[in-house]
């Protein structure tokens, strides 16, 4: 009999608004074999009979039952994590960067390192390796960068689709203030450019995977080139990833670099970088009047703040920028942030919150600029999602969107979680049922501050289970 639903039961935790927490309470979730989300029950015993109710032609034979058994109460169903801004090329020196700064940090670890991914065998190592730690650590979606290299970026590509990570691919583009080893022309560039968008869209034809314009940053890319590619990114209806406005150093650079322009955003501007489809790494030294300049645009941005906090280049106002309206999500910027864990890096995200609090004089404001708990898992899920302009596909559990899920299991003895007898909660989450709010919510924050990768049980892209915590006890 050829498998036709799958369906999905436990407890079903996600983040559908900024710094709201939705808890479904034993759930049902039916996903088609598109992986799109068919059907949602709440408070529900029995998955098969649902299945089979919600489509009456089906036979059982024709259903499969995921059921999270109900003693396993540490359990829950969390979004998948979307990483909306991480160098997989820069893998090998997560943890190494001395006490560099950005433009130092460039030149000294991070040039020589991607240069040397143009031998396909060392991109191979290292594209395999990256893959298997961000689907480990619950990462579902991912806007990579690779490097100048179109073959080596092709086979990242080929990686995402064989190991089923839903990816955009990020060829770099650099053609001024580059080193000689690691540099191309503006002719190269193009070329290979368009080699690697021709591979996505007609070799490889995995909807799941789709290329992203990525001019490095300001300083590295000739204003012909960011023009070709502003044009491109408009003709194509592509998206784009690049830096902005990352390092003090860096800021004065661009300002040098580029005279004619107002400020750092308005040089992307000018070359027609700035769309609803753009997605702009740190955003860590923006003026009030840049920030209107990405709302007009319509531009997300990507906080990595464990990469802020390494490279010592400074603290994203993220609350101000959720207050313009702008869409953020969370990067973990590999390797100038040091962990592959968006759960890591929304811990870092709330601390870093907290220190700019720290800096407000009026406690008002302080307690605005903090972001809770629920605010980081938002950013890490639906937020990422809406960042990279496709939360109305992914980043939160709702019909019609996909099923990209990872199942989090705080029980798990080797793990570095402790959830004692008190601290449980059912889950309910109905009216009158406080005390399980509270204990639900206590439980999350648990898992922010002292989960890892060792509860991350399993992990689903479109319904295919693409990561499998083999210890877990969960059917
Ligand atoms: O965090 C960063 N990582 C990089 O690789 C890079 N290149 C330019 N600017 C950058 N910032
Ligand atoms: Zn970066």
């Amino acid at each position: 009999m050829i498998l036709k639903l799958t369906v999905y039961h436990g407890n079903f935790v996600d983040t559908p608004s900024l710094g709201g927490v939705r808890i479904r309470h034993q759930t049902t979730i039916g996903v088609g074999t598109d992986g799109k989300i068919l059907f949602i029950k709440e408070n529900s015993q029995d998955a098969l009979k649902d299945a089979l109710e919600f489509d009456r032609t089906l036979e059982a034979s024709e259903v499969a039952v995921v059921k999270i058994p109900d003693s396993q109460n540490g359990s829950f169903f969390f979004p998948g994590f979307v990483d909306t801004h991480v160098h997989a090329s820069q893998y090998p020196n997560a943890g190494i960067f001395g006490s560099s700064t950005l433009l130092d940090w460039l030149q000294t670890y991070t040039f020589p390192l991607e240069a040397s991914l143009k031998d396909i065998d060392t991109a191979r190592a290292v594209y395999n390796r990256v893959l298997d730690r961000t689907l480990a650590n619950g990462t579902t979606t991912a806007s990579y960068y690779t490097t100048i290299d179109a073959a080596s970026s092709n086979l990242m590509a080929k990686i995402c689709a064989e190991k089923g990570q839903r990816a955009f691919i990020g060829k770099v583009c650099m053609d001024q203030n580059s080193p000689d080893y690691y540099i191309e022309s503006l002719h190269e560039c193009k070329r290979s450019t368009h080699q690697v968008i021709d591979y996505i869209t007609k070799e490889l034809k995995d909807e799941k995977i789709q290329p992203v314009l990525t001019p490095r940053f300001a300083p590295s890319c000739s204003r012909e080139l960011m023009s070709w590619l502003g044009e491109l990114a408009r003709e194509e209806d592509l998206h784009v990833q690049t830096h902005l406005s990352e390092n003090s150093v860096e800021l004065e650079l661009v300002a040098e670099l580029f005279p004619e322009c107002e400020s750092y955003s308005h040089v992307y501007d000018n070359h027609h970088l700035l769309t609803k489809k753009t997605v702009l790494a740190h955003c860590v030294h923006l003026s009030d009047k840049e920030i209107e300049l990405l709302k007009l645009r319509g531009c997300g941005v990507s906080h990595c703040p464990i990469s802020n906090s390494s490279l010592a280049s400074g603290e994203c106002r993220v609350r101000l920028l959720l207050d313009n309206g702008i869409n953020v999500g969370l990067g973990t910027d590999l390797s100038g942030g040091y962990s592959s864990s968006i759960l890591a890096v929304a811990r870092q995200a709330l601390l870093v919150s907290r220190h700019l609090a720290m800096k407000e004089k009026d406690p008002k404001k302080q307690k605005h600029v903090n972001l809770s708990v629920e605010d980081v898992l938002f950013l890490a899920s639906l937020g990422g999602a809406q960042a990279l302009s496709i939360g109305g596909v992914v980043g939160s559990f709702e019909v019609n969107k996909q099923f990209d899920a990872q199942l989090i299991d705080l029980d798990r003895t080797s793990s570095n979680v402790d959830v004692f007898s008190w601290q449980r909660t059912s889950w309910n989450d109905s009216p009158g049922e406080e005390e399980n709010q509270k204990l639900a919510r206590n439980l999350l924050a648990k898992w922010l501050f002292t989960g890892d990768d060792r509860n991350t049980a399993r992990v689903w892209v479109a319904g295919r289970l693409v990561h499998c915590n083999a210890a877990l006890t969960a059917q």
